[in-house]
């Protein structure tokens, strides 16, 4: 069979790393843990092809260089981590020509003892991470997806859907007021880095992006009366677009967890549907899933 390579990328997956930065004069201390993937392309196609493993820098020689390089340089913020990272393998390796670096940062809340923070005990308060998703390719810089994944909001009121479609295939009533709960998955992508030292030249804005799409995501959340999940998500990715200059576009995928009133009536008449609903049953699948990308005007989103 006639055959070639069309793509080939590899590398390490679910690198798992802790650091911890002791500040003597504090006597505070601060830790990072993070998830790690990288995946590798180049001039590799002969190790598939032809068993050539000269090509080949092991998965295991990355894990190794991902602890060395959290060790030498700054973890924080991700994205200069993973520029760091790409960077590295593309400068020492002549036939790498291409980086994809994944960071999940998982959450330690620093505990609050007596009112007091405490210098060295953590929380993990929630799923949620901060995600970042790098691709560095050799001559045309670096794009960078910085992220949030996880953070499940709910609230029992302030959310309307109604006027859609209604037709033969439709049984949903019209809803005033309803439930609204989802699992916030949000992406926010840099216009494109020329290479490690933009990156550098750009370090306040990560944390600074990152710490205003959380809140503009959690207070559109609780104070939007929302029409519906795409209105409101499309009002949150405004507002992102609005305060983060260097970003070139804002994507959400929020699923819609849905809450079903349940009649109750069958039993000695008890009342539990519209205004009368206390109880609701919570469910699995399926679920909505309404996704966007809004970009600025004049720079639409690469599908
Ligand atoms: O906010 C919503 N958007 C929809 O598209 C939709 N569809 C549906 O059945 N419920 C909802 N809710």
């Amino acid at each position: 069979m006639p055959a070639q390579v069309s793509y080939a990328r590899y590398g390490k997956d679910n690198v798992r790393v802790y650091k911890v930065h002791r500040d003597e004069a504090s006597r505070t201390q601060t830790v990072v843990e993070m998830t790690v993937r990288v995946l590798l392309e180049g001039d590799i196609e002969t190790s598939y092809t032809e068993a050539d493993n000269s090509v080949v820098v092991a998965t295991d020689s990355m894990k190794n260089t991902i602890y060395i390089l959290a060790k030498q340089h700054p973890v924080t913020p991700p994205e200069l981590f993973a520029s760091i990272i790409s960077n590295h393998f593309i400068t020492t390796y002549k036939h790498i020509h291409g980086a994809h670096v994944k960071i999940i940062t998982h959450r330690w809340t620093r505990l609050s003892i007596d009112g007091k923070p405490h210098p060295h005990s953590f929380l993990r308060d929630g799923t949620e991470t901060r995600n970042v998703e790098l691709l560095e390719r050799e001559g045309q810089g670096v794009s960078i997806r910085s992220g949030i994944v996880g953070l499940t909001v709910l609230k029992s009121t302030g959310s309307a859907f109604h006027s859609f479609v209604r037709d033969e295939y439709t049984t949903l009533p019209e809803t005033y007021d309803r439930i609204l709960s989802t699992d916030v998955n949000a992406g926010w992508t840099w216009k494109r880095f020329a290479g490690l030292s933009e990156v550098k030249a750009s370090i306040p804005a990560f944390d600074a992006a990152w710490e205003a799409a959380r809140n503009i995501t959690l207070k559109t959340f609780a104070e939007d009366e929302s029409a519906s999940v795409q209105n409101t998500m499309y009002k949150m990715c405004e507002q992102i677009l609005g305060v983060a200059p260097l970003v070139d576009n804002v994507d959400y995928s929020l699923p819609n967890k849905h809450y079903f009133e349940i009649d109750l009536s069958w039993h000695k008449g008890l009342k539990n549907t519209g205004k009368d609903a206390e109880v609701y049953a919570p469910q699995t699948n399926p679920n909505g899933l309404i996704q966007v990308t809004v970009s600025r005007q004049g720079k639409p989103a690469k599908l």
